[in-house]
């Protein structure tokens, strides 16, 4: 099956500066996928030239089999882009920005999917209401909004929840995740790691241009790290020399790999003399295993 998008070899140079250096990147159709990376790593930069918006010095970029280049009305057909940035017109309706947005794409008739659209983001008691009435977290629904309205099988988000309240974001995922059931592939950029590591089924991260990590998110969270054995214990001192790290007084911190240390752990606190009080279990998360990535790159 042709990939959702194919990136091969990307580089983007800003002058001296290298913005991106040499990605390559396959999305399978219906994947739900993220693209991670610290402020500057170029997540928007790929993103832009996956739109046609920014040419790359070097390598090609294909949307469902399509150049974004040399073959761009049709790439653009199949790809839908929620930008970081608020830009609108301020003089339009809700509705007159959509339907001129669908003009654009030379849908003519598409209030139905257009209220469809409105509905599930929340926004028809908006529809009619200028642009510039609307607080910052509807701007960003309307610019959600605008990215659907061709029904792109390809959908990018870049930070799509950054200053959004919590109840939108909820139902922003739900309308995203129905968007990805029913075939359509989502690739989302973000820096609440909490949501890629719930939503995204595959991570790639991002770091100075370049791809430090790509595997599957379960397969990341394995591979980098480790659970965290939390104790309060009665003498910390005494918990130091097993190797453990002192968070707040009595409190000590330790990595274990499998479940079979914990007990190995323990004994070992028991014979230096530090009485165990309370213990908790972590799990790890994306946050642990993304410092870790970029700390290693
Ligand atoms: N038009 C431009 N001219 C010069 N440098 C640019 C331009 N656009 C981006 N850059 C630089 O390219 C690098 C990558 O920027 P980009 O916006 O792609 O990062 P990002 O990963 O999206 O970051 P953030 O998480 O902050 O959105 C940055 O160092 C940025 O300053």
């Amino acid at each position: 099956m042709t990939p959702a998008i194919r990136i091969d070899s990307v580089t983007k140079h800003y002058g001296a500066f290298q913005a991106l250096a040499g990605v390559s990147l396959e999305v399978a159709q219906g994947e739900f996928f993220g693209l991670l990376g610290p402020n500057g790593a170029g997540k928007t930069t790929l993103i832009s030239s996956l739109a046609g918006l920014t040419r790359p010095s070097s390598g090609t970029l294909e949307v469902m089999g399509h150049d974004v280049v040399t073959d761009y009305r049709r790439a653009r057909m199949k790809f839908g882009v929620v930008p970081q940035e608020l830009v609108f017109d301020p003089f339009f309706s809700v509705r007159e920005l959509l339907r001129i947005q669908s003009g654009y794409f030379g849908i003519a008739r598409n209030e139905e999917w257009i209220d469809e659209v409105l509905d599930n983001l929340d926004l028809l008691p908006k529809a009619n209401a200028n642009m510039r009435t609307l607080s910052g977290g509807m701007k960003r629904r309307v610019l959600v909004a605008q990215a659907l309205v061709h029904r792109p099988p390809v959908i990018v988000l870049d930070e799509p929840t950054a200053g959004v309240d919590v109840e939108l974001r909820q139902g922003l995922w739900q309308f995203i995740r129905k968007l990805n059931r029913d075939g359509h592939t989502i690739v989302l950029t973000t820096h609440y790691l909490e949501e890629a590591e719930t939503l995204c089924g595959r991570i790639a991260m991002l770091k100075a241009g370049k791809i430090v990590a790509l595997d599957s998110t379960r397969a990341l969270l394995k591979q980098f790290a480790s659970h965290s054995l939390r104790v309060r214990v009665t003498d910390a001192d005494a918990a130091l020399a097993v190797g453990g790290v002192i968070e707040d007084g009595s409190w000590v911190t330790f990595g274990f790999d499998a479940y079979a240390d914990v007990e190995q752990l323990l004994a070992r606190l028991r014979e230096a003399g530090a009485g165990v009080e309370e213990i908790q279990i972590g799990e790890p998360d994306l946050e642990r295993v993304f410092v870790e990535v970029m700390n290693r790159a």
